[in-house]
Parts: C-alpha cells; structure tokens; sequence
C-alpha cells in the first residue's frame, strides 16, 4: 500500500469506528433514558437522533467501512484509561457515552467532508442536536437525585416586593428548605413572571430547587426546576408538553386514583392532602392521615404531605409513613422562619433513618 491508499484506507477506519461508537454510545444513552428515567418524550428524541445519525452515514458505503475494518491491527484497542473501568451509577455510564457521542460525531463530520462535503455537514447536524439532548439529559438527572434527597418544601408568596421575596427565599434556602414553590393568586401575569424570575435567580446557585406552581408557561420561562399542578388545572401529560422532559411536575392528589393517575401520568412527584385545616387555604373537605397512609402503600414516588402541617402535628404525618412535608403558614406565618425551617427540617431527616418516604 502507498502513503495515499494508507491514507485513504486510514481515514475510512476512522469513518467506521466513529460509527460504531456514536451508534452504540446513542443506543446507551437512549436505554438510560428509556429503563432508568423511564422518559418516553427523551427516549423518542434520542432515537431520532439515533436515526439521523443512520441516516447521515448512509453516504458513507458499507462496504468500504467493513473493507478498512481491521480490529486486531487497531492499536487503540489495548489502551485503556483509569476511567473507562470505573461508572458510578447508571447516571455516570450515560454520561460518558454522552461525551463519545459528540466526540465521534465530530469525528465524522471533519473525516466525513474529506469523503463529500455534504456527509460533514449532515453529521454536523447531528452534532448539533446532541448537544441540546445530552444538556437535557443531564438536568433531568440532576433534578430528579436532587427531588430525592427533598423533605421540607416551603410555599411562599410574593411578598410586599420582589426584593423582600428573594429575601425571604434565601432565607430560607440557607437554613435547609429544600424546594420552594412560588405560589400566589393575587400577582398578575407580568407581575408573577417578575417574582418567578426572581426567585429563580435567587436559588440557582443553591441546592434548593425551585418550583412555580399552577403556571407552566411561566416555569419554562423562567428556567426553573419544575412546576406544581393541581386537579384544576392543566392535565399532567400536557403540562409535561409544555415544560419539556428536563423540568419536576409535580402533582396534587386528594385520594389514591388521583395518585395511581399521577403516576401514570408521569410526575415526578406527588403532593397529598389536604391533611389538617390550613389557615393559607380553606377546603371543605381533609382526606387527611387516612389517605396519607394510603398514598405511602401505593406509590414509591416522592410524596408531600400537605395542608396545616407545622411542628405541633408532624409526628402524626410521620406516624403515616411520611418523612416529606409542603407547608406554608408554619414557616412564614413563624416569628422566626430560619429557624423553623431547621426544627421541621431536623425531625423530618430523623424519620428519614427509619423510613424512606
Ligand atoms: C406541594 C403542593 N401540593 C399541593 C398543592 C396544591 O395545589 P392545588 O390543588 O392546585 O391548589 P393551589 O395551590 O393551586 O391553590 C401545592 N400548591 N403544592
Ligand atoms: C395550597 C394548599 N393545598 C393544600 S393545603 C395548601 C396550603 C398549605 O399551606 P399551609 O401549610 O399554611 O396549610
Ligand atoms: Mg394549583
């Protein structure tokens, strides 16, 4: 062989083993995210992806790949980082593969032009579309590890202004709420959106997740991390067409065929109640511990408790077999939220060691 047909035949293995590496690095993402995050909306999208990438190689004849293939005589085969041996979890093996998917797919592209320009540029497309699957990918398993380890969510209002709001949810972020939930009926469309804005900026930076509630529009707006609905508003499957794969939807549930049909649905998780009297909304029913204990027995996912909870009736709650919490009034009806935020807070993640609900 030459150093022109060397060359030649060395640019098609490089074709064929990026193939090889994008097809089986989509295929590894897509089983994540179809078994583990169980998201039909990302599993169609990644195998569109799947099946552009196909599409994009079929400029590429087969029978020139498989004529350069030359496993044994491939001295990358050998190499092998520390790295590659060691995956954490399932999110970490989806990951990597995250990463030689777009390496290979550049690999493609910049080979492929030497083929036909137009093969570079469909896998450039491809590249392209990557990137803002793989970003979705990993918010979407970020939010849902960090929803896991929530117990104490905290409803806020707007307050008197933007300023003494963003005031307030820091507040309470530092001293341990773990998600909080913009919530108030009295704002309008522009003013929500402002406070929503807000309070989102507030909290990107801590663990504390932020929730818009009734509003997905405006939770896709604002970029937070997910939205609550109640049985009033939006259906869940079309909430979920608002705010994408990579956003919490969590839902409210009154008794367990709401709950089966969240889960259904596909929340993230669950709010239960109301389960006392609450002096932030009034009902005229309360399915109370009763259903609260139902709710334990029928799903496994993240459920609140709900609905005049403070410190004087916790261990009730808990005594339901629940060690997650939503309250509003105990918190910021209290002459001193931080710390109240931190006693609810510390008796909940002392249930948690008996129980993981
Ligand atoms: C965590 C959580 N659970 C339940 C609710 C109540 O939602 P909904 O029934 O839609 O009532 P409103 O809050 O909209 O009045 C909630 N907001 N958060
Ligand atoms: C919005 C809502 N939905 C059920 S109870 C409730 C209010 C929660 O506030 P509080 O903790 O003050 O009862
Ligand atoms: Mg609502």
């Amino acid at each position: 062989m030459d150093g022109k047909e060397s060359t030649a035949s060395g640019v098609w293995r490089i074709l064929d083993a990026s193939l090889n590496r994008a097809s089986e690095g989509l295929r590894t993402i897509e089983e994540y995210a179809r078994f583990v995050l169980g998201d039909p909306q990302l599993s169609e999208q990644l195998k569109q992806l799947r099946h552009q990438t196909a599409t994009a190689a079929e400029g590429l004849p087969r029978s020139q790949l498989l004529a350069a293939r030359d496993t044994p005589g491939d001295v990358g085969t050998a190499i092998e980082t520390p790295t590659e041996t060691e995956r954490v979890d399932a999110l970490a093996v989806a990951i990597a593969a995250a990463a030689r998917v777009q390496q290979s797919l550049r690999c493609l592209e910049e080979y492929g032009k030497i083929v036909d320009s137009g093969i570079g540029r469909a896998f450039e497309a491809c590249r392209y579309r990557s990137y803002t699957l793989f970003a979705t990918l990993e918010q979407l398993s970020q939010r849902r590890d960090r929803l896991a380890d929530c117990q104490l969510y905290v409803l806020v209002d707007g307050g008197d202004s933007i300023e003494a709001m963003t005031a307030t949810i820091a507040e309470l972020a530092k001293a341990g709420a773990d998600l909080i939930q913009l919530r108030d009926k009295r704002l309008n469309d522009r003013e929500l959106y402002e406070h929503a804005a807000a309070a989102a900026a507030t909290l990107r930076p801590s663990r504390c997740l932020f929730i818009v509630n009734d509003r997905p529009d405006i939770a896709a707006a604002v970029h937070a991390d997910g939205v609550h609905v109640g049985q009033d508003e939006l259906p869940a499957t079309v909430v979920r067409q608002i705010i994408g794969p990579e956003r919490l939807l969590g839902v409210s549930t009154h008794c367990v065929a709401q709950v089966e049909q969240a889960v259904s649905d596909g929340a993230d998780y669950i709010g239960c109640g109301p389960t006392f009297p609450s002096g932030t909304k009034s009902f005229e029913a309360f399915p109370g511990t009763d259903f609260l204990r139902d709710a334990a027995a029928t799903t496994t996912l993240p459920s609140f408790a709900i609905g005049g909870i403070g410190a004087e009736n916790l261990e009730y709650v808990l005594d339901a077999g629940f060690s997650r919490v939503a309250v509003a009034g105990a918190i910021t009806r209290s002459e001193s939220p931080a710390a109240m935020v931190a006693e609810l807070k510390q008796r909940l993640l002392r249930q948690d060691e008996s129980t993981n609900r």
